[in-house]
């Protein structure tokens, strides 16, 4: 196969390689780009490898290729603002390769080993995908279970519907007898007829009757709203709101001037009393020709009293006259507001007949709404009893039922209610047939799962009756004295002369060996790799020892590449049958 790299890891010069099936020797200095090329091959069976972890951090593209026979495999790769878009075309996508195909110093079980950790669980499931045989399993066993489960149900189903059957045989038989029973019986049936219409006649004409009734009180109510109507409008035309305010506002006045006239009316009163007795007192002086004031004592020529006298009587006619007058108007003005008073109590009798007269018109309009009512709801009783005459025209019905009718219906009904249930369960023959096809879907079922169960058991033992089969003889032959098994609990024990050694105790060399031959067993059992690549620096092994484990890798896959560090670029042959032969 020939493969072409540039731009990967530290190979900035496009690297060319052809490399023959058999174990390949490459060799170059340090840091020449052993470790990038190894990374560029193991990118072609995972994309566990990124592009970012491939391409040289210097370069804008990058591309591997390996072209065997026909096929071209490639991971091509381009930089563009900071992203790194990639097309690819792998050998195959499986993480395991990491595992299984790249022997180095990051190998995650050599790592382990020489840290010293003995349980080696988590490699025989991973490197075994027993995960997803044992989801696959529970999948089918979960499938299994529903399948089960609507098998009970069907199962449940098909008793009812069966119970079901039985029931309606019987109740088909009922109804047959009963029918029969009813022939005789129709005799004596036909004579009920005749009564039947009669009385339906009869309460018909009582139904329209009563409409006619209703109606013709609707039309009376109907008048006197009209006519109340009327003269509620007639009313209020009389009694305007403006003409009321007016006359109030007179009234008003009228009082007001009342009260000030009667308030003069007192004061002049009381002055014509006082001037009454000053005339009176005056008077009297004149007779007595008295010379003093009969108030205050003081001298008065007794010829003045006649004069004073006339003085006094004048002021007091023209005094009596104005109260007269004063009199007269207050008469007029208490006419008036009379007048205005009896004006607005008729104003508040027309009101209190308006109010009146629009509460019995609201009375009569809820009354002519029922009476609608009434007749609508008689008009609706009426259509139905005709619509039921018509319907069971020539029968019996629409009388009570006889009781054979009763039971028929009755009878019929069941029926028909199981006849629908048993529309819902389906009939127990289909019901049968679809129990019969779940059960071949059951057994299939679980042969599969028993299947899994078995494959599962298996892969999980057969890396380590692998391991069981290699690890002693390639010990042996790499000339360390020492036994190895993977215990059912997956343990790694390691034995010298039947005495157990812990993991820690062996020699680096010992320990990478160990970790080999595990992953020897596993290739063998579950994975089949396109080539397998050693890092040299991965192994502490004398030259003696490095040839015999190249001879014991050969066989592992077609191709089996080891990097080593030298001062010069190699590239060869690698073990002694392959040089012989090629
Ligand atoms: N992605 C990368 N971008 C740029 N340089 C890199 C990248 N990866 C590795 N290098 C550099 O490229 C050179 C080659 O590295 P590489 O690990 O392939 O060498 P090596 O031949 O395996 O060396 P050693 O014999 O020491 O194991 C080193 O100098 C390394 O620092
Ligand atoms: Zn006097």
């Amino acid at each position: 196969m020939k493969l072409r790299v540039s731009n990967i890891g530290g190979i900035t010069e496009p690297l060319e390689l052809e490399i023959a099936p058999g174990v390949t020797s490459y060799e170059a200095p340090n840091a020449y780009g052993k470790t990038s090329l190894s990374k560029a091959l193991i990118s072609l069976l995972t994309s566990a490898v990124k592009a970012e972890d491939l391409l040289n951090v210097f370069s804008d593209s990058a591309e591997i290729e390996l072209m065997d026979g026909s096929k071209t495999y490639y991971r091509r790769m381009k930089r563009i603002k900071g992203n790194i878009i990639e097309e690819k075309q792998l050998i195959m996508d499986d993480d395991r390769a990491l595992l299984l195909s790249y022997f180095s110093p990051e190998n995650k079980l050599l790592v382990q080993i020489l840290a010293g950790e003995d349980n080696v669980e988590w490699f025989i499931s991973t490197t075994s995908k027993i995960n997803e045989i044992k989801a696959k399993k529970e999948e089918l066993e979960k499938l299994l279970q529903d399948a089960k489960n609507s098998r009970d149900e069907m199962q449940k189903n098909y008793n009812i519907a069966i119970e079901l059957q039985q029931r309606l045989v019987s109740i088909d038989r009922q109804i047959e007898k009963l029918e029969k029973e009813k022939e005789t019986g129709s005799a004596i049936i036909s004579n009920t007829v005749q009564t039947i219409s009669i009385t339906r006649q009869n309460k018909l004409d009582e139904i329209n009757s009563k409409i006619n009734v209703k109606r013709e009180e609707l039309e009376k109510t109907k008048q006197k709203l009209e006519k109340t109507e009327e003269e509620i409008k007639e009313k209020e035309s009389k009694v305007k709101i403006d003409t009321k305010q007016e006359i109030e506002k007179e009234l008003k006045r009228i009082e007001e001037e009342l009260r000030s006239l009667t308030s003069k009316r007192s004061e002049l009163e009381i002055e014509l009393k006082v001037l009454e007795r000053v005339s009176e007192e005056i008077k009297e002086a004149d007779q007595r020709h008295a010379s003093s004031c009969y108030v205050c004592g003081s001298h008065v020529d007794p010829e003045t009293w006649k004069s004073r006298s006339q003085v006094i009587s004048k002021e007091l006619s023209s005094k009596t006259n104005a109260l007269e007058s004063l009199r007269n108007e207050i008469l007029n003005l208490n006419n008036k507001k009379q007048d205005l008073e009896m004006k607005l109590k008729d104003f508040d009798r027309v009101q209190n007949d308006i109010e009146q007269l629009k509460s019995s018109y609201e009375a009569l309009k809820t009354k002519m709404e029922t009476l609608q009512f009434q007749i609508q709801d008689l008009e609706r009783q009426k259509r139905e009893m005709e619509e039921k005459f018509n319907r069971t025209g020539e029968g019996i019905a629409g009388m009570r039922l006889s009781p054979i009718d009763e039971k028929i219906n009755q009878l019929k009904k069941q029926r028909s209610d199981i006849i629908y249930d048993l529309q819902n369960l389906g009939i127990p023959t289909l019901i049968a047939e679809k129990i019969s096809q779940k059960e071949r879907e059951i057994q299939h079922l679980s042969e599969k799962v028993e299947e899994y169960n078995i494959d599962f058991l298996k892969r999980l033992r057969l890396a380590k009756e692998e391991f069981m089969k290699i690890s002693n003889s390639i010990l042996k032959e790499m000339e360390f004295n020492l036994t190895a098994e993977v215990t059912d609990d997956n343990k790694l024990v390691v034995r010298r002369n039947n005495a157990k050694l812990d993991i820690k105790k062996l020699s680096s060399s010992e320990r990478t060996t160990i970790a080999l031959i595990l992953i020897l067993s596993s290739l063998k059992s579950y994975f089949t790799t396109p080539y397998f690549i050693i890092d040299e620096s991965a192994m502490t092994f004398d030259q003696k020892r490095y040839e015999k484990l190249l001879n014991v890798l050969k066989g592992i896959s077609e191709y089996v590449i080891v990097t080593r560090s030298s001062e010069k670029i190699n590239v060869r042959k690698a073990t002694k049958e392959l040089r012989a032969s090629s």
